[in-house]
């Protein structure tokens, strides 16, 4: 007999959440998903499109196998497990939750501690890839923790991404992707540095972001960016204030392990920088303004 559909849900529908918990109601794999957003009234969109919604992280997880999870920072994820009718009231025995929200080790170590004290099963799965990857079902799942319910995963991972990696225990996950974020900062950072030395020095920006584009340092981000930052507009896919988050953390792991981070730490000052003029909200490439002042 074929394995009974699980009802699984989802915490969190922000640019990330939304769209990944659509897939999962898309797919047809399970047997309900249902919603939580701290602003509630951003549950009404998946709502009018199937989804079941719950009023407190309790609530989603108590009527739920297993929840997933895509918060902004980690006192937005220690806030949905540990505050009152916060994820650890409704977890019992076997339950499974998944935190894929960017955070650092002691984050995800201290939610899957308490979920695994609560008798549940704990997995993080933070990702790459940005808005339209999530749209698409097109993430890389970075997958760390209990084995078994990585694998009880697959399915749902499925949908959200096109490759998922198990790293190990719980943590692995949590640096791989603040040592990727770190790259990606530090990238970003200095192509925006190269678009305007390039402005500045009387050279055409669409020249620069084509000359990049054909030779070893092609990249998708440049190519996508370039248009934004020539056109100083930046609609947020990956908020810049969430780089500038990852760039602090992955800091914050260099200082623990005595690992130089001189570059990222640059980085770190320019995303500080455009945070500070008003930025935060508006897509990381936004960055480039820090260069402008
Ligand atoms: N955007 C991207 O390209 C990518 C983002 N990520 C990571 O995914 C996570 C989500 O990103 P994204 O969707 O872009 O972020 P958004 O800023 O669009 O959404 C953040 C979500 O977190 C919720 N939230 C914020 N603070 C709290 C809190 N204190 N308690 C409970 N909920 C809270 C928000 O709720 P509310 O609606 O009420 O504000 C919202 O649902 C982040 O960790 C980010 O670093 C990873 C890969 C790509
Ligand atoms: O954490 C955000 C990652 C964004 C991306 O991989 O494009």
């Amino acid at each position: 007999m074929a394995d009974a559909k699980l009802n699984v849900g989802f915490l969190g529908l922000g640019i990330m959440g939304e769209a990944m918990a659509r897939n999962l109601m898309k797919s047809g794999l399970f047997a309900s998903v249902t919603v939580w957003n701290r602003t509630l009234a951003k549950c009404q969109t998946l709502v009018s499109e199937g989804a079941k919604m719950a009023e407190t992280p309790a609530a989603v997880v108590s009527s739920c196998d297993i929840t997933f999870a895509m918060l902004a920072d980690p006192d937005a994820a220690l806030a949905a497990v540990f505050s009152d009718n916060g994820v650890l009231k409704g977890i019992s025995a076997g339950k499974g939750y998944v935190d894929m929200s960017t955070v650092d080790e002691a984050t995800s170590t201290k939610i899957g501690e308490a979920v695994t004290a609560a008798g549940g099963r704990f997995v993080e799965g933070p990702v790459s890839g940005s808005k339209k990857p999530a749209i698409d079902g097109q993430l890389i799942i970075m997958g760390a923790g209990d084995k078994e319910l990585y694998e009880q995963c697959q399915p749902a991972f499925g949908v959200m991404g096109k490759k998922s990696f198990y790293l190990g225990a719980t943590g692995a996950a949590a640096r791989m992707k603040l040592v990727v974020n770190m790259v990606m900062g530090a990238m970003m950072g200095a192509f925006c540095e190269g678009m305007a030395l390039a402005d500045k020095s009387g050279l055409e920006q669409s020249a620069l972001l084509e000359i990049l584009g054909l030779g070893a340092m092609a990249n998708p981000m440049f190519a996508m960016k370039g248009p934004a930052i020539m056109g100083r507009a930046y609609p947020p896919a990956f908020p810049l204030k969430h780089q500038q988050k990852d760039l602090r953390l992955a800091l914050a792991l260099g200082d623990a392990l005595n690992q130089p981070l001189p570059v990222a730490a640059a980085a770190n000052e320019s995303f500080k920088t455009a945070k500070a003029l008003g930025r935060g909200d508006e897509d990381f490439a936004a960055v480039y303004e820090a260069t402008q002042k």
